[in-house]
């Protein structure tokens, strides 16, 4: 049976999607820097700890640590006194032995002596002269951050394939480890089409706009951290896009195009995609977005963007995002989508799944909402920039009333920490 959408020649976004990841290869090399650059890079190989993380048991807490005697039951009672024989300072261990009855000052940081089995915070103690008295009774381990026990030598703290974050860094560095193998950064190629795409410093005649589709997808490139070539506006000429095409394909692993993928007189995109290499699909169903081609060159793949601001915008989250993780190698599952209630009336018709554009909140009731913003043109830039979220319509869906349920896709979750 064929179903609305492929009558009309307009491909399911799922459909869309798994034919372009079939044909995205990951890029072969890596390379080693230092993990104060490796934000938003991927692992190539593998990391165990060299080292027990903490590597010594170690005070949670200023104070001071015991030897207390918990043969009889696991507390000592409040009042008991222990004899004060030294300090350990973070940096600074205790060297001696501690005996059943005696105590150190302790700092936070600190190694416990292993002759030391528990540990209370300065302000539940009292010291007169060499002796500590309890405040309360106290356990045994208790403030006693034990070695290995965030991590153990050996283990393994990142997969290939792991996507480093600004933390990880501050993990790595606490494992000792000053240098990272990592994949290399996939190169992206951007061009934007048209003849009334004007650059800012430049003045507009009439029927000109600002281009600020390349603007976009390269802010999002540079956030994947990707190696970004921007071959800048090219104009609605053919052997021009065709020159832009040839020297894309070049220089990168993939290139990115928006505009002139419609049906317009000037509309050349597709038609240099097909002399140059391959079309794999154009036109999805899908709102905004519907004129996305996707094809092959002969060294890169192409993604076509639609012109429209948020079609550029909404198609490189769904395909673009997607393909470019996989070829740096790390995962590239759907973003998650989350159940919210819309707090307006949402219009849509049955034909193409929809990506309008939504801000979500949680409510004084705790509950997750979502204002379906009020102008969802294509054309309108300043409410995806207002937008947290794409409200995600299906195919089938026809619209709802406010109180009723959706499923959302926060902006955060699709292009990554
Ligand atoms: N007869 C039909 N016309 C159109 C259809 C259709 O199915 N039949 N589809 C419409 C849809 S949907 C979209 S989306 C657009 C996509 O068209 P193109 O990809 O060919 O884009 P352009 O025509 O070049 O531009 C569309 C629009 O966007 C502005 N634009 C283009 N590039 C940029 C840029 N880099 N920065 C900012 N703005 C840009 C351009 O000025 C136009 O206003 O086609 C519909 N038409
Ligand atoms: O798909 Mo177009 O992107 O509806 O404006």
């Amino acid at each position: 049976m064929v179903d609305c959408c492929s009558a009309f020649g307009l491909m399911p976004l799922s459909q869309a999607k798994t034919n372009l990841l079939d044909k995205i290869s990951l890029v072969k090399d890596s390379e080693t820097i230092s993990i104060n650059k490796c934000m938003q890079r991927v692992n190539a190989r593998s990391i165990s700890s060299p080292i027990n993380v903490p590597s010594h048991n170690n005070s949670a807490m200023d104070g001071y640590a015991f030897n207390g005697d918990f043969s009889q039951n696991e507390v000592i009672p409040k009042d008991h006194k222990f004899e004060l024989i030294g300090i350990a300072m973070a940096g600074s261990p205790f060297l001696g032995e501690l005996k059943p009855g005696q105590c150190i000052r302790i700092m936070t940081g600190a190694v416990v002596p292993d002759s030391a089995n528990t540990v209370e915070m300065q302000e539940n103690i009292t010291v007169a002269d060499s002796t500590v008295q309890l405040n309360q009774s106290l356990k045994i381990d208790n403030h006693i951050r034990k070695a290995g026990e965030d991590i153990t030598i050996g283990q393994t703290v990142f997969e290939e394939g792991h996507l480093f974050s600004a933390t990880d860094v501050g993990l790595l560095a606490s494992l000792g480890v000053e240098n990272v193998y990592v994949k290399r950064r996939p190169k992206v190629a951007v061009f934007s089409t048209g003849d009334e795409l004007k650059s800012a410093g430049q003045s507009l005649s009439l029927g000109d706009i600002y281009e600020s589709n390349s603007h976009v997808v390269i802010a999002m490139l540079e956030k994947m951290n990707v190696e970004v070539i921007d071959l800048g506006i090219i104009e609605d000429d053919y052997e021009k896009i065709k020159q832009a095409f040839i020297k894309a394909d070049e220089l990168a692993d993939a290139v990115i195009s928006s505009g002139g993928v419609s049906v317009g007189d000037a509309d050349y995109t597709k038609d240099v995609l097909g002399e140059l290499g391959h079309i794999d699909f154009w036109k999805i169903a899908i709102k905004p977005g519907k004129p996305f081609a996707f094809g092959q060159l002969p060294n890169s793949v192409f993604f076509g963007l639609p012109g429209n601001p948020v079609s550029a915008t909404v198609t490189f989250h769904l395909l673009g995002v997607p393909a470019l993780k996989k070829m740096m190698g790390t995962d590239f599952s759907d973003p998650m989508l989350i159940p919210a209630v819309t707090t307006d009336r949402i219009r849509k018709r049955a034909g193409r799944m929809d990506f309008q554009r939504g801000v979500a909140n949680i409510n004084l009731n705790g509950q997750l909402e979502v204002l379906p913003l009020a102008k969802q043109g294509s054309g309108i830039l300043s409410s995806i920039s207002k937008a947290n979220c794409y409200i995600v319509l299906e195919q089938s869906h026809e619209g709802c009333n406010a109180g009723e349920k959706v499923n959302i896709q926060l902006f955060d979750h699709i292009i990554g920490r």
